[in-house]
């Protein structure tokens, strides 16, 4: 069993818990429910392209950084100009919650990617009820129709979609479905190395209907000026920004060297 197969595991157990705890009626009747979403996709477009990511540990690095409260981080991140901001809500390996996801929509207005393992439409309504403006679809753990069904799910609550592959394989069930963006992991789930050679293989398959996003293992912008000759226009960064002492300032850095040089 890889990690994948795991956290997915346990994801199905939890989502059978809520679902007993919390009535979707009770999702749809929360205030954030009927927020109009700003759009991920557009915003990666005319912005600096970067989505910087809340993440407290993981399972490749474990604990990354414990001490930081999200507001600040967020807060740190809308400052330095990201493009958009992804909120870890898994809590077994990633140290988040849905409380993250509440914290950081009430403290800022940049577009905020829920950053979940999805198997169930629950987890998509919860999504938008505490206030998401995107949420990741993994293709390695969906089938093509579930993947259909959870984007068109999405889409009709009017969040973005990014849809996350590894291979060429995952690309092909991923073409039919209603996603914005398709994200390629530069992680091997498998072995946990990463290598930006992935999003560079993939790029001239992925359609131009679809923002191309690079994700994992971005540590300078080097790598990114490289990206973008690929088409691409999303860079999902984590742990780079949150190894620091203040996430916010280290992105506020790196985007004005980018800034510099592309
Ligand atoms: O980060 C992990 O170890 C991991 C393990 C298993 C499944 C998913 C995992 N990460 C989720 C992500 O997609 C990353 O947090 C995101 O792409 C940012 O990556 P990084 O910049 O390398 O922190």
């Amino acid at each position: 069993m890889n990690i994948l197969d795991k956290i997915i595991a346990d994801k199905f157990k939890e989502v059978e818990l809520k679902k007993s705890l919390i009535p979707v009626s009770q999702l749809e009747n929360s205030v954030l429910f009927n927020r109009k979403c700003i759009s991920l996709a557009e915003n990666l477009k005319k912005g600096s392209g970067i989505i910087a990511e809340h993440k407290r540990r993981s399972p490749s690095k474990d604990v990354i950084n414990q001490s930081l409260n999200v507001q600040d981080v967020v807060k740190g991140y809308e400052k330095a100009e990201v493009s958009g901001i992804s909120v870890l809500t898994d809590g077994k390996y990633f140290g988040g919650s849905l409380e993250d996801l509440l914290h950081a929509r009430a403290s800022v207005t940049t577009p905020i990617l829920r950053k979940e393992f999805m198997i169930d439409e629950y987890q998509v309504t919860e999504a938008k009820a505490y206030g998401a403006d995107a949420i990741l679809l993994i293709a390695a753990v969906l089938t093509e129709k579930q993947l259909i069904y959870l984007a068109d799910s999405a889409k009709n609550l009017g969040m973005d979609v990014l849809l996350e592959i590894h291979n060429e394989e995952e690309l092909q069930k991923s073409l039919k479905v209603n996603a914005d963006m398709i994200g390629v992991n530069n992680r091997n789930l498998k072995t946990f190395e990463v290598s930006i050679d992935n999003s560079k293989n993939l790029a001239r398959l992925i359609p131009n209907e679809f923002v191309k996003v690079s994700e994992s293992g971005i540590s300078n912008t080097g790598a990114i000026a490289d990206l973008k000759n690929y088409g691409y226009q999303g860079f999902l960064i984590g742990e780079n920004f949150m190894k620091t002492n203040n996430p916010g300032v280290a992105a506020k850095a790196f985007i004005k060297e980018l800034k510099s040089i592309v």
